[in-house]
């Protein structure tokens, strides 16, 4: 029997400013719907200048009270507690993710909400354990002078997340942000309000002081975005988001000079040689095309793949992803979720339409699945690849965010290193190979900030993530996270 999702009771979801929910002062309010068949999640406070001023007020009062006064080993106590508080929280973490986005619970479960935690953990111990530098400097009158740097909170850090790994990407920012002891505002997607909401309640719960953490609900351009953005008393942004956004928000931020970390859009390439490991290079592409229904930064949708295997590599992925399982998110059967909104689906379904226009071979999907009852509401599309279009066909070189990609053989080493850098992109690669030195060479010439070898999305979260070229700005993760969310001040003393 096919089990169908419950009709949700519809919720409320209001903004976290200063320590408590509270709806808008003009009382607006937006839809929330379930990506797997439309129904109404709930009713999103919609925030507005009002509600940011209020916002970044009681972020700025938090760094000047208890929040600046704490060592870093108290703050760091407390972000330990909010990691406990999400992990005995988990299953209403997982609920809530998953109403959003509709993907499936098990991914929820193994992948994006323990990520949520651990944010939390790691970044309470690189605050901790972080040493700064010093230099012994030599003076003329032979008595020197000693040079020490020490970090200090960059202050009101404004947060602007988008849908497709909220909690995920939400704390990969906020974590550090409180280690350093700074204070945040965030502005969820209007998509994916359920976790950064429920952040809230574990902040309270575990004595996180008022103000420390807010979150203003809304939307982006002329919302509350762009006010936070703007806001002359935020100190700095960080934004995942697409491109485009990134460089709205850059001329938004240029007249106070805020600082920007920004982790945006990629169009990247996998590249699989005919002496990788098949079945490895099989699986992980099949994840970095298709998880989270190919909505996340790092996936592939340009393949590239050694013309003796190629035939093959295609046959096979093709088969695979016939054999995805869209459906219920609760269901343990279901490895495919659908597309975030209606809006994305117009989107993904309009490069499928270009793709057929522009010739390509549609190797598999290129449409919308059938489901039963009220799934044939939700906003699902079909797996796709394609083959056979040249390399300036839209789909090959647009970011598409869907299920979907096309493949290309290549013949030799510096053939595949010019295709895989002939975009303005630069986030991620992954290469399947055996030649270990091969892969080195090819790691180094690949114009990107993450490379993977023989894996895809394979975290360790002390090391540098972002983006090169239109990517993205700077690097989050471990040490490098607190170059953008501490301000150090070198201190020079003449002894
Ligand atoms: N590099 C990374 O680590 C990474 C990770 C995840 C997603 N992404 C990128 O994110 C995109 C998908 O997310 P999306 O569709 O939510 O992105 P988006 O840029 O449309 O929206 C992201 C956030 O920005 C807000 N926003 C929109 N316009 C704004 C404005 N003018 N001023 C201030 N805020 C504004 C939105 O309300 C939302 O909260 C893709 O391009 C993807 O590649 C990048
Ligand atoms: O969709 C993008 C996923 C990004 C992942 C991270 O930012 C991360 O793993 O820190």
């Amino acid at each position: 029997m096919t089990h169908h999702p419950a009709s949700p009771h519809p919720k409320q979801f209001q903004h976290f400013i200063d320590g408590r929910f509270t709806a808008s002062s003009s009382g607006r309010t937006f839809e929330k719907r379930r990506p797997t068949d439309n129904a109404l999640i709930g009713h999103v406070s919609e925030g507005g200048q009002e509600e940011i001023d209020a916002a970044v007020q009681a972020a700025r009062a938090a760094l000047d009270g208890p929040w600046g006064q704490m060592s870093v080993e108290e703050r760091s106590a407390l972000l330990d507690r909010v990691a406990d508080e999400i992990t005995r929280r988990f299953d209403d973490f997982v609920a809530a993710e998953m109403a959003d986005t509709g993907q499936p619970r098990s991914m929820m479960e193994h992948a994006f909400i323990p990520r949520g935690a651990a944010n939390f953990k790691i970044f309470a111990d690189v605050a901790k354990n972080v040493a700064t530098e010093a230099f012994q400097t030599a003076t003329p009158d032979g008595a020197g002078a000693l040079n020490y740097a020490i970090r200090s909170p960059k202050g009101v850090i404004g947060v602007i997340c988008p849908w497709n790994a909220p909690l995920l990407l939400m704390t990969w920012k906020v974590a550090p942000a409180l280690a350093c002891g700074n204070t945040v505002v965030v502005k969820p997607s209007e998509e994916s309000p359920g976790t950064a909401t429920l952040l809230g309640e574990v902040m309270n719960a575990v004595g996180i002081p008022n103000g420390v953490y807010n979150v203003v609900h809304g939307f982006g351009g002329h919302s509350a975005g762009a006010f936070l953005t703007a806001h002359h008393d935020v100190d700095a942004i960080t934004f995942t988001g697409e491109t485009r956004t990134g460089a709205t928000i850059m001329k938004a931020g240029a007249d106070t000079i805020k600082d920007v970390s920004f982790e945006l859009g990629g169009k990247n390439a996998g590249i699989v040689f005919a002496d990788c490991d098949f079945e490895a290079a099989i699986e992980g592409t099949m994840r970095s095309v298709f998880l989270n229904c190919g909505q996340v930064c790092l996936g592939t949708e340009r393949l590239y793949v050694e013309r003796p295997i190629f035939e093959r590599f295609v046959a096979a992925l093709k088969q695979r992803a016939e054999a995805l399982k869209p459906g219920d998110p609760q269901d343990s059967s279901t490895t495919l979720g659908p597309l975030i909104s209606d809006a994305q689906r117009a989107k993904v379904l309009s490069y499928y339409e270009k793709a057929r226009a522009e010739g390509a071979i549609v190797v598999t999907g290129g449409g919308v699945p059938e489901l039963p009852g009220d799934l044939a509401q939700g906003f699902w599309v079909q797996p796709t690849i394609w083959t056979g279009l040249p390399e300036n066909a839209a789909v090959v070189r647009e970011e598409i965010f869907g299920p979907c990609c096309h493949i290309a053989p290549f013949d030799d080493e510096a053939e595949v290193v010019r295709l895989a850098n002939d975009t303005p992109y630069g986030l991620s690669t992954a290469i399947w190979t055996r030649d270990l030195s091969r892969a080195h060479r090819l790691a180094a010439r690949i114009d990107v900030g993450i490379v993977w070898v023989n894996s895809w999305f394979l975290r360790d979260l002390r090391t540098p993530f972002g983006g090169s070229k239109q990517s993205g700005i700077g690097r989050e993760g471990g040490v490098h996270s607190l170059e953008f969310y501490t301000e150090l001040r070198n201190v020079c003393i003449k002894l």
